[in-house]
């Protein structure tokens, strides 16, 4: 049940969620299934506010400890990277653009009538089609069946994930090996759509390589970088079209679930605002303003401008954010806390309209918005995530109006983690002229 072997350490702490008794620990970790999100805001009151770190029962990972958030910089360290897509942003952002209109069309339709759509089924298709323009580029972006297979992967990737760690540690392999024959098979499925157009890219790369005049221009796309850096590496293995396969797997899993769970938030966000606040329409002046001055064209630097798109983002991930408690790490020093100890941050329940904070782009770490995590191993995507979800902002309000909803549909808090309500509908029309 403990993630440490220390028990006097555990039974010492200040803890939220554990009930009295000899059983208190295992009721407690059977109930975080579904009070993980209460507890978080229990224990933000109780111990957080006041800069004590507290336990927590968690089925998935075992006792936790939570630091609270005076303690976050000296825990978590710096960032370390970025990824290259960032670099390469100038080059994607008009393809982006491009992918996302060809998914919010099919989508959210060309009609002037009102439609209904489900959030979180439209918001995962417009997404991988989008992200897939930069990570891999056409055929494979306009493939449905290859997409829907990506789609398949991450939804079940993350929640197999779960099993494994809310397993017994005996019962394991069990669960591990249920999950992995699952995910097994819908690699099969992918590495069918996708490994004839790796070949025939490594051929390509291979012919230009030995023969620079053969009549070839070079995708610039995440597939070409990878290729690119496995020639940069000088080993043969590194070039072997299954490799490349999985890295491209990698490359959505943790990358177009997170976007997606991240703009179906803000779209039923702005969905139910008040009408009187006039959101949408601030969002759309200031869209139609920065692209009239680019010319009508979505360039880095004019998706760079979009400062309100970008503040309503940070706000919606910081109003809802992924996950109750997120950035866990465990414990490798033996120094307050005992080796072996999983560590928490709460994400969710954090009083920030105290701080006054001054406005920031979403991308801008700290540690009072912990959107995209936070130190060593916040996440490396953040920049490409932002210009995406930028575009796919713009792209909505300036084509189509959203009718109010009345109440916002809630997540489903499971564990730790916020999954999307996946019936959550709204209804849309495209804007005349638009
Ligand atoms: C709105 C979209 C996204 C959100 C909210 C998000 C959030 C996060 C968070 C919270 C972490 C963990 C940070 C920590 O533990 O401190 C993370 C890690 C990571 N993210 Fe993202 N992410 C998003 C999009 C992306 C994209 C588009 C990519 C890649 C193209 C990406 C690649 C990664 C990678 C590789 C890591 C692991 C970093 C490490 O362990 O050092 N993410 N992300």
């Amino acid at each position: 049940l403990f993630s440490s072997e220390d028990p006097k350490f555990w039974s010492s702490q200040p803890s939220v969620g554990v009930g009295r008794g000899s059983f208190g620990w295992i009721i407690g970790t059977l109930q975080s299934i579904t009070k993980t999100y209460e507890w978080a805001f229990e224990g933000y009151e109780k111990f957080s506010k006041c800069n004590v770190p507290y336990v927590l029962p968690s089925v998935e990972r075992g006792a936790v400890v939570v630091i609270p958030p005076q303690q976050i910089m000296k825990a978590y360290g710096h960032p370390e990277s970025i990824l290259d897509m960032t670099w390469n942003l100038t080059k994607l952002t008009p393809r982006i653009a491009e992918d996302l209109a060809v998914g919010y069309e099919k989508c959210f339709g060309k009609s002037t009538g009102w439609k209904d759509v489900v959030v979180w089924d439209s918001c995962l298709k417009i997404v991988s089609g989008a992200s897939n323009g930069a990570f891999c580029g056409a055929p494979l972006c306009r493939d449905e069946g290859f997409l829907q297979d990506l789609r398949d992967h991450s939804t079940y990737f993350i929640p197999g994930a779960m099993a494994i760690n809310a397993t017994p540690r005996l019962l394991q392999p069990l669960t591990g090996a249920l999950v992995g024959w699952g995910l097994k098979y819908i690699v099969v499925r992918c590495l069918k759509r996708c490994l004839p157009v790796i070949k025939e890219r490594l051929e390509k790369t291979a012919q230009l390589k030995a023969d620079p005049s053969f009549d070839w221009t070079i995708p610039s796309d995440g597939l070409q970088w990878l290729i690119d850096e496995a020639y940069a590496v000088n080993n043969p293995a590194q070039l072997e079209p299954r490799r490349i396969a999985y890295r491209l797997l990698v490359v959505n899993d943790v990358s177009f679930l997170s976007t997606s769970a991240t703009v179906q938030n803000l779209l039923l966000d702005l969905a139910s605002s008040d009408p009187s606040r006039g959101y949408i329409q601030a969002l759309r002046d200031e869209c139609d303003q920065v692209l009239k001055e680019a010319r009508g064209t979505w360039t880095k630097d004019a998706v760079s401008r979009l400062k309100l798109v970008d503040s309503v983002i940070r706000e919606s991930m910081r109003l809802t954010p992924f996950g109750t408690f997120g950035l866990p790490r465990r414990v490798d020093h033996n120094i307050r806390i005992p080796q072996n100890t999983n560590v928490f941050s709460n994400i969710a329940s954090r009083d920030d309209a105290s701080r006054k904070p001054k406005p920031k782009s979403s991308v801008t770490l700290d540690d009072s918005f912990l959107g995209f995590g936070f130190g060593k191993h916040a996440c490396p995507g953040r920049f490409f995530a932002l210009n995406e979800m930028k575009l796919f902002v713009a792209y909505l309000v300036q084509h189509y109006d959203i009718e109010h909803l009345k109440e916002r549909p809630k997540p489903v808090n499971v564990m730790w983690y916020k999954f999307p309500s996946d019936k959550a509908t709204i209804r849309v029309r495209r804007r005349q002229g638009a």
